[in-house]
């Protein structure tokens, strides 16, 4: 294609354009003006800053840190405004109307229901005002003329020892708005098989999972992930490429996994902005989604988490538009990676992607045909 057929999307043409998200932390995305309504709805008072502006600042800035850990200790504020029916319904109706209005179609979201129970809640209960939230902000997108679908991801956390219980909640819930399984949490020390019986009670139920592996930690971690838990796709997965070797000549050399890891079509849930703020990437032009979408592995744009990196889906995209100068040819390539990936049926999947994404694209493609340019504006006379 020329590139006058795909000319570099503008910001406005990104945020229309359909996105799918596959990695996106529900207790990562509040809005900081939630934030302080609900803390002082609850009486919290360890919150950094009381104003939204400066809130939203905070966050971005300690979640700056360089180090898995120490951005991790942010969600500790938004963990304690989430602890009523009304506060995970509000944050989780919010989080798909927000979505939907950066034109986002199809999300996955995740949350770890363990870190929602310190004022009585039971499992189920989270589980439940959650998926009504979400509900709920699908309704309100399509009151404003936006459409989404929202689907939950469960999460264990990989320090503590209920992957079992939350792996059995989530299949529990699995024609109830729950689409999976992950386990997130600081990753160096905490390997993933020690959830292999979360894993395999998954694998014996046909259900689906991810697992956070390849972020902070490396190689061990992915075929960990793979090879002994059986991930259908992987958190991150950005250290996929210290199996990858360059020669000074170009020519490229996959080592066995990631040479797995592209024959399997595994899909990488790759969160750039996320990766710079914890080390696990230098620069947006360094970032390995670039090579990764050379190489025509399964990558996947997220946003990870929205408060803590102050970004977006379109976000996200603008950087790397800006970083490797993707086209909406590139972003269709994305999306489509993502959409293909998901938990939902085939069936589904298929239809999102024929019905919903490629009409989308292909309706973003053409408006360059009808730009009123010099050469098609005026009279021959009024141009002199
Ligand atoms: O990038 C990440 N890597 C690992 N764990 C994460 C990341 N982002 C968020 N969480 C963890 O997942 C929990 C449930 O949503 C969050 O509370 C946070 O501790
Ligand atoms: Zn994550």
């Amino acid at each position: 294609m020329t590139s006058q057929t795909t000319p570099a999307p503008a910001p406005e043409q990104i945020r229309r354009a359909p996105k799918v998200l596959l990695h996106d932390h529900l207790d990562g995305g509040l809005r900081p003006g939630t934030i302080i309504d609900l803390a002082r709805e609850v009486g919290y008072e360890a919150l950094p800053e009381t104003e939204a502006d400066k809130l939203g600042v905070w966050f971005r800035e300690a979640a700056d840190s360089g180090s898995l850990p120490r951005y991790l200790e942010t969600f500790a504020h938004t963990c304690a405004v989430m602890q009523t029916k009304e506060a995970l319904f509000r944050v989780a109706a919010e989080c798909a109307q927000d979505l939907a209005e950066d034109g986002v179609v199809y999300a996955e979201i995740r949350y770890a229901p363990e870190q929602h129970l310190e004022k009585g809640l039971t499992l189920e209960e989270v589980v439940e005002a959650v998926n009504a939230g979400f509900r709920e902000g699908e309704r309100r997108a399509k009151e404003s003329g936006h459409r989404i679908r929202v689907g939950a991801l469960l999460t264990a956390m990989r320090h503590a020892a209920r992957a079992l219980e939350i792996a059995e909640l989530a299949n529990r819930y699995r024609d109830f708005g729950v689409v999976g399984f992950d386990i997130a949490g600081a990753e160096a020390g905490f390997p993933p098989t020690r959830h292999l019986d979360a894993f395999e009670y998954l694998k014996r139920e046909n259900n689906h999972f991810t697992i956070h592996a390849g972020e902070a930690f490396g190689l061990p971690s992915i075929w960990q992930a793979l090879q002994w838990c059986g991930a259908d796709r992987l958190g991150h997965g950005v250290r996929i490429i210290d199996d990858i070797q360059i020669a000074d000549d170009g020519t490229v050399e996959l080592g066995r996994l990631a040479s797995y890891v592209r024959d399997k079509r595994i899909p990488l849930e790759m969160c750039p902005t996320s990766n710079l703020q914890t080390g696990a990437a230098t620069s947006y032009a360094e970032h390995p989604i670039g090579l990764l979408r050379r190489l025509h592995f399964r990558a996947t744009v997220n946003t990870d988490n929205r408060l803590m990196s102050g970004t977006s889906m379109s976000r996200e995209f603008e950087h790397l538009v800006g970083a490797f100068g993707y086209t909406l040819d590139d972003m269709q390539w994305f999306t489509v990676n993502a959409m293909k990936s998901a938990f939902i049926p085939f069936d589904e999947r298929l239809a999102m992607i024929n019905d919903v994404i490629k009409p989308g694209y292909a309706e973003l493609k053409s408006e360059w045909l009808f730009q009123q340019t010099a050469s098609t504006r005026g009279s021959v006379a009024s141009a002199s």
